[in-house]
């Protein structure tokens, strides 16, 4: 195949080409979120229920441990406490531990901060006042690290107690605990005793050392892929199944006593810890341009709020952009922000109306609550671009979107055969937001299935590579198309609400896909300029996909390349340029078989690999079976 490649470029490749796309689907707590402890303040659970115990067992058969909803509760927000009681003349370890989040993965000499609240229901006359002990307990039973700290004898009210627990050794696995008990013996217990606990927390060192921040392995992970965009809050966990459970910005900001959690979309509680600050730090930190969501009245449950019954939730999302643009001096969502210490705006260009308001009974409605949204929203903050969820292909929605987020899951080959999808699309001034896509499953009929029915649980070199192709036809049509990203981002492999996604992990590990991969490849060497080339066969048949694209300041010319087939592919390039350089770099990455995949057991069984090629005015290159290659050369 022969690819002449034109010297003067079509489009520019917007910087927003490629981004991260992310909601709580058992990615954020216990998953990019720093917070280790489970279930830390019995957020949104039904007290007395051995469920709202759910992560938090006794460490003797002694004493015993219920979840309340506390007469004297730590604050409306969070009304339950865990109510630790010891029977007179118990003796031994009294008390209790959390098991974490699949596991608590601790290193030595690093410091993790603990902290909770307690109470004593009465105070305490004995002479000798009960000692508190929190420590780090590896899986057989070693204690990592202690602290210990006597109770106040009249600690009626709730006091707060904060540690940092060193480890001593690194453990050898992540089934550690985190174990608070009671100590002073028979002294304590002569007539029995009860204490109160709330929000009990342990966090590692957090990305950049932020306060409530993120786990720093998996930011760091997503810092190599350089997102430019980050979507948040959802997806599906922006919408609720009610309009009551729905994602509400005002509680997921300020203190975390003030925060209730909410029950998510994906089958557990959100704390609401990682909320809107801590979500525009993070974009601040990574340089990524928040792609925010306003809820939009559609819930899965399939209620609707239309007409002006809308109007509360038109103004919630005015004070939610007012939160992150808003002059604290003439707005007080702004001033929160600012008394939280951010008192300059966040940068903020996209905002999504709600979450696919293609499915169920949403586009029933869509019309009139984005009409309604739009209207209102565009007069508040004209500077604003609104996304659209629906499909274009309907219903009609006025005033006619600028954007539309399209999604698409399918099989491995059909994004190797598709990447001309935005092609044909009508250049009316209209662009486009690929805000969700991967390759999901071998069985075209059942995409949604089970893994039996062919959904994938990872990510294949076959599913990175049908990527790659859908991906060049990004850069292609760059014109219309002004941003992308793989969904999901993250998933916990011990309990994922769906796979695959880009990036797995566990506890103590982090797995990055072979999606991942090309995300990275294609989101670290975009260019910023697209230059036409011969186009690659755009039937069914199609198995070879390449793009073309410059730095306009340097001159580097990337060319990438997707082989979908299962022999190699010889290709030819012809470049218009005087100066090119004689060798250039490729980095591959292919595999044994398009069916391998990055495992917890196999977590790098396929990675790029970087070698240099002989390159030129002309010069030929091999794409590899089930491969794809990042060329890199310069031409003056
Ligand atoms: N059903 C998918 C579409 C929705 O927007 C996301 O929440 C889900 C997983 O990426």
């Amino acid at each position: 195949t022969t690819v002449s490649v034109s010297a003067s470029a079509s489009h520019a490749i917007p910087t927003t080409l490629y981004g991260a796309m992310f909601e709580d689907i058992s990615s954020g707590d216990g998953g990019l979120y720093g917070e280790l402890l489970q279930n830390r303040a019995f957020q949104q659970v039904t007290p007395n229920t051995t469920a709202a115990l759910n992560a938090w067992v006794p460490v003797s058969d002694a004493v015993s441990i219920d979840v309340i909803a506390d007469p004297f509760p730590l604050s409306a927000a969070l009304p339950n406490s865990l109510v630790l009681t010891i029977p007179p003349g118990a003796t031994g370890k009294l008390g209790f531990a959390n098991t974490g989040y699949w596991g608590i993965n601790l290193v030595e000499n690093t410091n993790y901060a603990a902290s909770l609240y307690y109470r004593l229901p009465a105070s305490i006359s004995n002479a000798e006042i009960p000692v508190l002990r929190m420590e780090l307990v590896a899986e057989d039973g070693t204690t990592l690290a202690a602290h210990i700290t006597q109770l106040r004898a009249n600690a009626t009210g709730w006091t707060q107690v904060s540690a940092v627990l060193v480890p001593s050794l690194t453990p050898p696995s992540t089934a550690n605990t985190l174990v608070f008990t009671i100590e002073g013996g028979a002294v304590v217990a002569p007539a029995g005793l009860q204490v109160h606990f709330a929000l009990l927390s342990l966090f590692p060192p957090t990305f950049r050392g932020r306060a409530n921040g993120m786990r720093a392995d998996i930011a760091e992970t997503l810092l190599e892929m350089r997102p430019a965009f980050f979507r948040f809050p959802g997806g599906n966990n922006l919408e609720g199944q009610t309009t009551a459970t729905r994602w509400q910005w005002r509680n997921t900001v300020g203190p975390l006593t003030e925060r209730p959690g909410r029950v998510g979309d994906w089958g557990y509680v959100n704390t609401d810890g990682l909320g809107l600050l801590e979500y525009l730090l993070w974009c601040e930190d990574l340089e990524m341009e928040p792609f925010m969501a306003v809820w939009d009245g559609y819930s899965l449950g399939g209620t609707s709020v239309t007409g002006a019954a809308l109007d509360p939730f038109i103004a919630e999302a005015i004070d939610q952009i007012n939160f992150v643009i808003g002059d604290p001096a003439t707005s007080e969502p702004a001033a929160l922000r600012a008394s939280l210490g951010h008192p300059e705006p966040f940068p903020l260009t996209f905002v999504e109306i709600g979450n696919e308001d293609f499915v169920g009974q949403a586009p029933g409605t869509y019309a009139s609550r984005w009409n309604s949204f739009v209207t209102n929203l565009t007069a508040t903050f004209p500077q604003l671009h609104f996304m659209a969820t629906s499909h274009t292909s309907g219903p009609v929605l006025t005033p006619t979107p600028q954007h539309y987020d399209n999604h698409v899951y399918q099989t491995p080959n059909w994004f190797a055969t598709n990447s001309f999808m935005y092609d044909s699309v009508p250049r009316n001034g209209m662009t486009f937001f690929e805000g969700e896509y991967a390759a999901i499953s071998l069985n075209s009929n059942n995409l949604f299935g089970t893994p039996a029915q062919g959904r994938l649980l990872w990510p294949t070199l076959a599913s990175a590579v049908g990527e790659a192709a859908f991906m060049m036809g990004f850069e292609r049509n760059a014109d219309i198309v002004f941003a992308a990203s793989y969904a999901p981002l993250l998933g916990h492999v011990n309990d994922s609400q769906w796979t695959p996604n880009l990036v797995g992990f566990d506890a103590g590990n982090v797995i990055k896909s072979t999606s991942f991969h090309v995300q990275k490849l294609f989101s670290t060497n975009r260019g910023d300029e697209y230059l036409p080339s011969s186009l690659p066969d755009s039937s069914a048949s199609g198995t070879l996909a390449w793009s073309v694209t410059r730095w306009s300041d340097t001159g580097e010319l990337i060319i990438k390349v997707s082989n979908s087939a299962a022999s190699p592919a010889d290709m030819a390039f012809v470049l218009p340029f005087a100066n090119v350089s004689r060798a250039g770099t490729a980095q591959v990455l292919t595999g044994a078989a398009g069916t391998d995949s990055n495992t917890p057991e196999m977590p790098e069984l396929v990675a790029p690999v970087t070698t240099v090629i002989p390159t030129g005015a002309a010069f030929n290159y091999t794409a590899p079976a089930v491969s794809v290659t990042v060329i890199t050369l310069t031409t003056q």
